[in-house]
């Protein structure tokens, strides 16, 4: 288990080491459209798993979305600070 701003820090490496086998350096190398669509296609399986599934499963799903979001992050160059002075 990791926090919101431990991801950051391990993506953040990631996109620094280059690692064989990264999924987020795929999606990084993909650009901003791809990750837009995933951000999007997260989103509604959030949205769906909170009307239709478990509780558990919408978990999940935010996780994910929160996960692609610091790839959105990444791919601009944001920093957290960038995005946490709007909160
Ligand atoms: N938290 C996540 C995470 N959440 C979601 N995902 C990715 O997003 C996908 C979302 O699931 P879907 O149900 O949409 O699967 P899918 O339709 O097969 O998605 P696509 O791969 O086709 O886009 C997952 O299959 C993962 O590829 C994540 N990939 C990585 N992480 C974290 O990032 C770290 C670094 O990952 P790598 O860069 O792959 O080493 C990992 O240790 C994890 O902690």
């Amino acid at each position: 288990m990791k926090t919101f701003d431990e991801l950051f820090e391990q993506l953040s490496e990631t996109k620094e080491t280059r690692p064989e086998g990264s999924g987020t350096i795929a999606r990084l190398d993909a650009g901003v459209h791809s990750i837009g669509k995933k951000v999007v296609e997260e989103a509604a399986e959030v949205w769906m798993a909170a009307e239709y599934e478990t509780k558990e499963q919408a978990a999940e799903e935010i996780s994910q979305l929160l996960y692609h979001a610091q790839v959105m992050m990444l791919a601009l160059d944001l920093k957290l600070e960038d995005v946490y002075r709007y909160l």
